[in-house]
């Protein structure tokens, strides 16, 4: 029997394994390259408007430090768990390989749920948790960014926190901030930018067309709904979108700009005028050109993937298809360009941004915006290369690409017994 795995962590380790075994690394380098370097859990009080003291936990992992400071983003989320941020620290450090910025791979969660909390209690709770783990923050060491569910007012709160305790302002500890206080041009659409460079580079790869293919996309947070912005900007017809209270539909394709007043103004899809109304589960299986998951894990597995009618599947949110979801998708015949890849363009913007925090220096939007693209391309091309080259999909292309380039650092740097 086919075990579908589930578990994120467990999927990050089999596609480690397997682009491990596919480079031949030595059983000590696979070892070392799996184990997550530090784990710290932690359990701290916040006080809520009503006067009571409510627990969180919260964790912050850093997978591998070979390459250069540890770097990820922090989730706020009831259904985050040691085994996802453990997961989800082991992609950043090989997206951080693949678009070759030198940073090794980190993130942090907090279980809770953002939105049934006032602001005050979402501040308090963001400088506690940023108090909690300043023990591993730092400029040189770990250097945390938004990730669901959490924004630049909420990195300008952590970067408060950690500044409050030095004694002088760190921008360069946390990147996402606001503009105001040492943030990048360009770092709110970095990803979704990123993400429209490989969707097009993948499509002339297909030969399709902008004006010929349709979209769908699911999640439309900074990822999701900056990356309908900017398709339909590019001239695809996006014609479904979801969040997390259910999606739309219309196959004539749905006006993008009208679909984000309404979800600003109302809170959500739902109802937007002129799309018929369809679940999470259906949207995935629309008929469709290209399909973009940019929200949540496990989306895309042994249950559904096999009904995916997309030629093209571009994963900008994290780990949304498992490793049986992959397999079908790859035997039929679909590219997927996997997310460590895809949304690499929030941590290059990231990386741009701690670099301008530490040399007080900053870029126009123009530059960014350039040398975002300069990045992803370059990435996107070695990707394809090396899947080439070894006759294989993507996702292994980018792995070994990744790997050996985290493999070659942690042996030049010496394995001590
Ligand atoms: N923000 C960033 O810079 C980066 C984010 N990512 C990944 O992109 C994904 C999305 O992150 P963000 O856009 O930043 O988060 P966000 O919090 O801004 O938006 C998340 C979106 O997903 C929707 N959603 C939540 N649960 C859902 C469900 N069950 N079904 C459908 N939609 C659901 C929400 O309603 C919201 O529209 C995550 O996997 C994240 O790790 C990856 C790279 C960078
Ligand atoms: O911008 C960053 O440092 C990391 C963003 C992130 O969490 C991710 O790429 O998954």
């Amino acid at each position: 029997m086919v075990v579908d795995i589930i578990n994120p962590y467990a999927v990050a380790v089999t596609q480690f394994d397997e682009a491990a075994e596919r480079l031949g690394l030595s059983r000590s380098m696979r070892n070392i390259l799996r184990a997550p370097k530090r784990e710290l859990i932690v359990n701290f009080p916040v006080r809520l408007d009503n006067g009571d003291v409510q627990m969180y936990t919260g964790y912050r992992v850093q997978h591998n430090i070979n390459r250069g400071p540890a770097k990820g983003g922090i989730r706020f989320s009831p259904e985050v768990s040691l085994d996802e941020v453990r997961a989800l620290a082991m992609w950043m450090t090989w997206k951080c390989a693949v678009v070759d910025i030198p940073f090794g791979g980190a993130k942090g969660g907090v279980i809770c749920d953002p939105h049934q909390m006032s602001r005050g209690e979402l501040e308090r709770l963001s400088r506690r948790y940023a108090t909690e783990i300043s023990i591993l923050m730092g400029p040189n060491s770990d250097i945390p960014a938004p990730d669901m569910n959490t924004n630049p007012q909420i990195m300008a709160w952590m970067m408060d926190t950690y500044s409050m305790h030095q004694g002088y302002s760190v921008p360069a500890t946390i990147t996402g901030k606001p503009l105001a206080i040492g943030g990048s041009e360009g770092r709110l659409d970095a990803t979704a930018r990123g993400v429209q460079v490989v969707t097009k580079a993948a499509m002339r790869h297909l030969d399709m067309t902008p004006e010929n293919s349709s979209v769908v996309i699911q999640g439309f947070g900074n990822v999701g709904g900056i990356t309908a912005r900017l398709l339909h900007e590019s001239g695809c017809k996006v014609i479904g979108l979801s969040d997390i209270s259910g999606g739309v539909y219309n196959p004539r394709g749905i006006d993008v700009p009208m679909a984000m007043r309404f979800s600003r103004e109302h809170g959500s899809l739902r109802g937007l005028p002129g799309t018929e109304p369809v679940t999470n589960r259906e949207l995935l299986e629309l008929p469709c050109d290209i399909l973009i998951p940019a929200a949540l894990e496990n989306q895309l597995t042994k249950e559904n993937a096999g009904r995916v009618q997309a030629r093209l599947v571009v994963e900008a949110a994290n780990g949304p298809t498992n490793v049986e979801g992959d397999r079908i998708l790859n035997e039929n015949g679909i590219m997927v360009v996997p997310d460590i890849l895809a949304n690499a363009g929030g941590v290059t913007v990231s990386y741009f941004e701690w670099v301008q925090d530490l040399q007080h220096f900053f870029w126009s939007e123009n530059e960014i915006n350039q040398r975002l693209e300069a990045i992803m391309t370059r990435a996107f091309n070695a990707v394809m290369a090396k899947a080439v080259a070894q006759d294989t999909h993507l996702r292994m292309g980018a792995y070994l690409l990744a790997v050996s380039r985290v493999a070659e650092a942690t042996e030049l740097r010496g394995i001590y017994p």
